[in-house]
């Protein structure tokens, strides 16, 4: 048995993941060509990477199919429900930073707050006899945020990419997606309201708890101590 590790398969996170665990005497890698998806690991014994989405980790640490995790913490808050009891934070990895906000035409020039935005929802349906959309595709976290801040009167409508673009495109009023830049807000003529950040994500090592801690708690001692970190408490 080894302990499995989950790494996002392509992109900056997987390059950045790389070099995290590289700099800290744990080399990871992609074998076979180009298009294969398998990866080793040296520097330490008993640990196998699993490339997969970085969408689909939480997922599988939720199952308990792998050991141990790098995503956003957006990803996991969004796609478990109760994440912090199915998995535990083990580090932050000090890069993948986006903030997950809602936003709102630039020329809604008295909507600045989640106030605003609450009384803008009702004088909408009022007028149009339906509920403003939220173009998303974080539909825990926009949620669990705007219950916990009063709003009710919206409807969330699903957008797995180019959410920006919903607006113009009249199939929504306002949108709630991750930023790091600015620049597709800007791009789209869309504004941050001032009070809605509703998580600021980077990607995170997590652990499971639902995986089957045997003989893998050597390893996971063994690993931690080796990129520094304090020992984590292992439920069951
Ligand atoms: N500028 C950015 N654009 C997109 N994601 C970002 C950005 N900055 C950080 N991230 C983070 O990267 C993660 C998403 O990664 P990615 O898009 O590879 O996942 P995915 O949706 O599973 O991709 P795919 O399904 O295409 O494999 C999220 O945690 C997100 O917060
Ligand atoms: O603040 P910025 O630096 O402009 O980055 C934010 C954009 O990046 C992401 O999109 P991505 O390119 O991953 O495509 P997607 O729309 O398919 O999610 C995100 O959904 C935003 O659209």
């Amino acid at each position: 048995m080894s302990l499995k590790i989950g790494v996002p398969s392509k992109g900056r996170l997987m390059e950045k993941t790389f070099d995290w665990f590289g700099a800290r005497g744990v080399t990871m890698a992609r074998t076979g060509s180009e298009r294969e998806y398998a990866g080793a690991v040296e520097g330490i014994d008993g640990v196998e990477l699993v490339l997969l989405s970085a969408g689909e980790i939480p997922r599988e640490l939720a199952a308990g199919r792998i050991h141990l995790g790098v995503t956003g913490s957006d990803l996991v808050r969004d796609k478990l429900a109760d994440w912090n009891k199915q998995v535990a934070e083990l580090a932050p990895l000090g890069f993948g930073h986006a903030d997950l906000i809602i936003a709102v035409p630039a020329c809604w020039i008295d909507v600045d707050t989640l106030d605003d935005l609450d009384a803008a929802a009702s004088a909408f349906r009022a007028k149009h006899g339906f509920r403003l959309r939220i173009a998303t595709k974080y539909h825990r976290l926009v949620r669990d945020f705007l219950t916990a801040n009063g709003v009710a009167d919206y409807q969330l409508v699903d957008s797995q990419g180019a959410t920006e673009g919903t607006v113009k495109n009249l199939t929504a009023e306002a949108i709630a997606d991750i930023t790091s830049t600015g620049e597709t807000l800007r791009a789209n003529h869309l504004k941050i309201l001032t009070d809605a950040v509703i998580h600021r994500s980077q990607a995170t090592l997590f652990l499971s708890h639902r995986a089957d801690w045997g003989a893998e708690r050597a390893v996971l001692e063994a690993l931690v101590a080796k990129l520094g970190l304090s020992a984590p408490a292992l439920s069951g």
